[in-house]
């Protein structure tokens, strides 16, 4: 400041230095403030954080990962979940589709009357009605299309769409096993999450209107392929039955086809979908006077994906383990030589024995009860034909499961990696609401 400033001004001067202390003590006071906000901030976090449950979902590929995790958000986020419906219509449509093709793969109702007797004995042996070859006729071109259309939209790297060799013999087999569980099939990769589909692909609405008009007119023929006598006892006949699998529609075309369908809870939870990277959903829960907050860590279950798993390890406090009950009676999509429960019980063994884990509570749900009636009591398979070691005990559902039980439970006891307890509990995913039953875990997660 000039000298002249200073002799005509001097109230501004002492104004001057006024300010300035005024705002130095303004400045000080925003520091203190945004200390203390700072200081909340990180006490927030750390409450956060305390309340914050990291919860990772394991297991093989179909074993009900995902429908465990959509179980819970329709138990504790139900507006949430029930406003995502619309976004399950395609996937259920590929699943009624798929299983469709693949009867239609399975008793070969496309061969055409000019084809060649087939090689395998049963194809051979079996003449296909006048009305299954009419019906096949019918659908077989506008479903194989409309399967490829549908999971050219899901997933990016697509599996092969439903072609129909002229012949079934032995060594197809493994193919057709492949084809039974076409929506795991390895290094298949979503092209969105469902809850983008609607957003993501500009297609989506004529897709799915598409699909829904196709089905529409294919649903009566549907319901008669799946009602018909020689389809049930041909599918048998090859050990197929698509009740068992993932993704079952066959007995709703005509309500799928309906022009104002929504899918239900029931239907998203049987919806069949691929986990194609590890997804995580946080779900708020509210216990008591507490609340508190769950990330679930759903990854993907097929072996191409295991080895990505470790990443996700990091501050998880628990693990909840998902097998199917169902598993021994069947193989790998992946190698159709290896059996899953062999497969699932070598996982689970990794995962106990796993030592950065070890400090990880460990839920195990044996899963898919309802399959495992039905296999036993409508489908008389004889759980000891798979497990030699299960002797004479009797093949009914609670014998079994047990049995089952044991033989996780004994891997647990032989190769935990710490002392700790595991909680082993037998689930169906598919109705089950989560919300009632929170005992199943650790009391301290709750
Ligand atoms: N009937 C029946 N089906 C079930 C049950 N649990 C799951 N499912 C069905 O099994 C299929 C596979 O379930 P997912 O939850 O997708 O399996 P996942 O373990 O997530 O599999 P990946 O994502 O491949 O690792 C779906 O169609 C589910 O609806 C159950 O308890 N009973
Ligand atoms: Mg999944």
């Amino acid at each position: 400041m000039s000298a002249q400033g200073k002799s005509i001004w001097p109230w501004l001067r002492s104004s001057n230095s006024q300010n300035s202390l005024q705002q130095a003590a303004e400045a000080e006071a925003r520091q203190r403030s945004d200390m203390i906000d700072m200081e909340l901030a990180a006490e927030r976090a750390r409450l956060q954080q305390e309340s914050k449950t990291k919860i990772l979902l394991l297991g093989p590929s179909e074993a009900g990962k995902t429908t465990v995790v959509k179980n819970f958000q329709l138990a504790f986020t139900p507006k949430s979940f029930l406003a995502q419906a619309a976004a399950w219509l395609p996937v259920i449509q590929l699943n009624l589709v798929h299983s469709v093709n693949t009867i239609l793969d399975a008793l070969d109702l496309v061969r055409s009357d000019s084809a060649e007797p087939e090689d395998s004995e049963y194809q051979s042996s079996h003449t296909i009605p006048e009305d299954l070859r009419q019906l096949g006729g019918r659908i077989a071109e506008k479903l194989a299309e409309l399967e490829s259309e549908l999971s050219g939209e899901l997933y990016s790297s697509a599996p092969p769409p439903s072609s129909r060799p002229p012949s079934r013999s032995d060594h197809e087999r493994p193919r057709l096993q492949h084809r039974l569980s076409m929506v795991s099939v390895r290094g298949v990769t979503l092209r969105h999450k469902p809850t983008e589909f609607q957003s993501a692909f500009p297609s989506w609405k004529i897709v799915v209107d598409r699909a829904r008009a196709i089905l529409a007119e294919c649903a009566p023929d549907i319901a008669s392929l799946w009602a018909h006598p020689w389809v049930r006892s041909g599918l048998k006949a090859q050990g197929i039955h698509p009740e068992h699998q993932p993704g079952y529609f066959l007995p709703d075309a005509a309500r799928i086809a309906s022009p104002h369908y929504l899918p239900t809870p029931e239907d998203i939870l049987r919806a069949r979908l691929t986990t194609a990277s590890a997804e995580e959903h946080s779900l708020m829960l509210d216990v008591g006077m507490a609340r508190k907050e769950w990330l679930l860590c759903d990854v993907g279950g097929s072996r191409s994906q295991r080895g990505a798993w470790a990443q996700y390890f990091d501050d998880a406090k628990l693990v909840i383990f998902v097998a199917s009950l169902t598993a021994f009676d069947e193989t790998l999509a992946e190698d159709s030589a290896v059996n899953r429960l062999t497969d699932t019980l070598l996982l689970w063994r990794n995962i106990c024995a796993n030592k950065l884990l070890a400090s990880v509570e460990l839920v195990l749900f044996l899963n898919k009860l309802d399959i495992l009636k039905a296999k036993l009591e409508n489908a008389g398979v004889a759980f000891v034909h798979h497990v030699n070691s299960f002797k004479s005990r009797p093949n009914d559902v609670p014998t079994v499961s047990k049995y089952i039980k044991e033989m996780f439970l004994a891997q647990y006891r032989q190769y935990s990696s710490s002392e700790r307890k595991v909680f082993a509990h037998i689930t169906c995913a598919v109705v089950s609401r989560f919300s009632d039953r929170l005992h199943l875990f650790p009391d301290r997660f709750v």
